[in-house]
């Protein structure tokens, strides 16, 4: 593969365990200095896709093609950290990566200061800024993010998002993240691939939030991040008394769907990317 040629490439991989289909159909292709996310529903398969297209497990139809010698950088959904642990920051920074020179991989984080604590007790939004300094002090060509922002307070979150669009621009690595924050990570991503068993659609931000199987599946929660109601509306717009039951609703076409229906999935159901 040349240096412009995809940093992963998936076709029609699939896995099954214990006679479940937990991912099926899935061809992708990761291209240099592009941030793609991953977004679904609780238990669509986000995480076993990043472990598939990582190589950490084996797909049980399809192949992924990484490329040769392919630098990754992976920050984890979580990292259990006992409270006794006595490490600092900086020697966890240096765990397993040679050559890491601490106050520059801080730095590029914008969190110089803290080199000395400890890493069991640092806030959420300080342990997810040393992760993502960790991941990237590999230099890596394609840096694999699971749900960034977790821990992270709802100011802090963009913060994040921005972090990861700078390091792509200086490492000018590829970015594969997983994330629930739709209203944040909309701005911040080149491509989006909505994933539930298999991709239900994907393509650039504001090509995928009009698209019908993406409305389905997160008409709800976008609303409650736009606006909370307390009310509903009636044909006409005017407002009418529900009593005061707080729904967090949008409008009416957003009832009555809380889940992805497989049937309009399967419908609509595009190329893959
Ligand atoms: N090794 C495994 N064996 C059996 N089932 C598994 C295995 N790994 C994952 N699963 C199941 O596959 C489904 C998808 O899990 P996965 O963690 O990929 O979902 P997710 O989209 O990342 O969910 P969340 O948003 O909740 O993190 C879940 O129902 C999970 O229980």
């Amino acid at each position: 593969m040349s240096a412009s040629a995809p940093l992963i490439r998936a076709h029609n991989i699939g896995l099954e365990i214990a006679g479940r289909q937990l991912l099926r159909d899935i061809s992708l292709e990761l291209q240099p200095a592009e941030i793609v996310t991953v977004i679904g529903p609780n238990g669509a398969g986000k995480t076993t896709l990043l472990r598939l297209l990582l190589g950490l497990t084996k797909p049980t139809s399809g192949t992924v093609e990484r490329r040769p010698g392919l630098r990754l950088g992976y920050m984890p959904q979580r990292l259990q950290i006992d409270a006794t642990m006595p490490m600092t920051v900086g020697r966890f920074l240096q765990l397993g990566i040679d050559g890491v020179k601490v106050a520059d991989a801080l730095a590029r984080v914008g969190a110089a200061q803290l080199a000395g604590a400890r890493l069991a007790d640092l806030s959420g939004g300080e342990m997810q800024r040393v992760l993502l300094a960790r991941a990237a002090a590999r230099k890596p060509q394609l840096l694999v993010l699971d749900e960034p922002t977790q821990g992270v307070d709802v100011g802090g979150q963009s913060e994040v998002y921005q972090l990861i669009a700078q390091l792509r621009d200086e490492l000018h690595c590829g970015v594969l993240l997983v994330s629930h924050d739709l209203h944040l990570v909309m701005a911040a991503t080149d491509r989006v691939l909505c994933v539930n068993q298999h991709i239900c659609c994907h393509g650039h931000p504001e090509q995928v939030s009009k698209d019908p199987v993406y409305l389905e599946m997160f008409g709800d929660k976008l609303a409650l991040y736009t606006h909370q109601h307390n009310h509903h509306h009636d044909l006409s717009g005017e407002v009418v008394d529900d009593g005061g039951c707080n729904h967090g609703h949008d409008h009416d076409h957003s009832h009555g769907h809380h889940h992805t229906s497989h049937s309009t999935a399967d419908k609509l159901d595009q190329d893959a990317p």
